[in-house]
């Protein structure tokens, strides 16, 4: 599988480090936009783009993925609602991975994280603590977000991000993003209840995670049918 990365910051590294261990997959491209770089400028044959980059890219991902039949993995974070769609729509077209966290641990933990809120709500707090390095552009991180969902997949819940003073009301859930350093990412999810607390946290040792998840996430798109995917449909086959 040939594969082409965008977006040549952090992430990009280490995912071409990752695709040059890995069998069954080599690096075509990596194309870096602000130095003025095009996916569409690859002569060669493109498998799959894999995205780690910045939301402004993305009008130029979903042309080059339509004109070329491409498969896409989207990684990147901070999407716009509108922005959203547009991978929704393009995925009608090309199989689409599109998930704010690629790693094993996450994915399980969303998935834990919709079985247990609906038991606690009711006499459990919620807030969400997430800590990245201090380089990250996008606040809430698009994993908080998305645990964040999953624990409020009825919109029940007002979500506010950051506190002054106490909870209101209680149908509420804290949001709460700290910068420093080079924590790779940490998402922590507490339910405080009376006399008793339970979290489901998550840290990530290394960005290397994410960029393994990234490439099953490849493979799996190479041989997908049209259609938008996440995590949950790489890892475990939509069960
Ligand atoms: N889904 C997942 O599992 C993960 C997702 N991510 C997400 O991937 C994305 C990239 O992360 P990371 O590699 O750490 O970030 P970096 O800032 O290190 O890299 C981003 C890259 O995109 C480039 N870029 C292109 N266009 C723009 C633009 N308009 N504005 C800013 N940067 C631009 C940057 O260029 P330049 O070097 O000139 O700044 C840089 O090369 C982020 O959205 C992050 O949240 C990260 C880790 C895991
Ligand atoms: O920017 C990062 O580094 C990360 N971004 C993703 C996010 O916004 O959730 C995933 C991971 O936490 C690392």
């Amino acid at each position: 599988m040939k594969a082409a990365i965008l977006g040549a910051g952090a992430m990009g590294k280490v995912l071409a480090q990752t695709i040059e261990e890995q069998e069954g997959i080599s690096l075509v491209a990596m194309i870096e936009p602000r130095n003025g770089e095009k996916l569409h400028d690859i002569k060669e044959t493109v498998d799959v783009v894999i995205d780690f980059s910045n939301p402004e890219n993305l009008e130029m991902l979903m042309d080059f993925c339509i004109a070329r039949k491409c498969p896409a993995v989207i990684a990147t974070t901070g999407f716009s609602l509108e922005q959203q769609q547009m991978i929704t729509d393009t995925a009608q077209q090309v199989p689409v991975v599109f998930a704010a966290n690629f790693s094993l641990g996450i994915t399980v933990m969303k998935r834990i994280l919709s079985e247990i809120a609906p038991i606690l709500e009711d006499s459990f707090d919620m807030e969400v603590i997430e800590k990245h390095h201090n380089k990250k552009l996008d606040a809430p991180s698009g994993t908080a977000k998305m645990l964040v969902s999953a624990i409020n997949s009825r919109g029940d819940y007002e979500e506010v991000h950051g506190r002054e003073g106490n909870r209101r009301r209680g149908k509420e859930i804290g949001i709460h993003a700290i910068r420093g350093g080079t924590i790779a990412g940490e998402h922590d999810v507490i339910f405080a209840g009376e006399d008793e607390i339970l979290e489901i946290k998550h840290t990530a040792g290394s960005k290397k995670i994410f960029a393994a998840g990234a490439v099953k996430a490849a493979r799996f798109a190479q041989t997908a049918e049209p259609g938008l995917y996440d995590m949950e449909d790489v890892l475990f086959g939509g069960k």
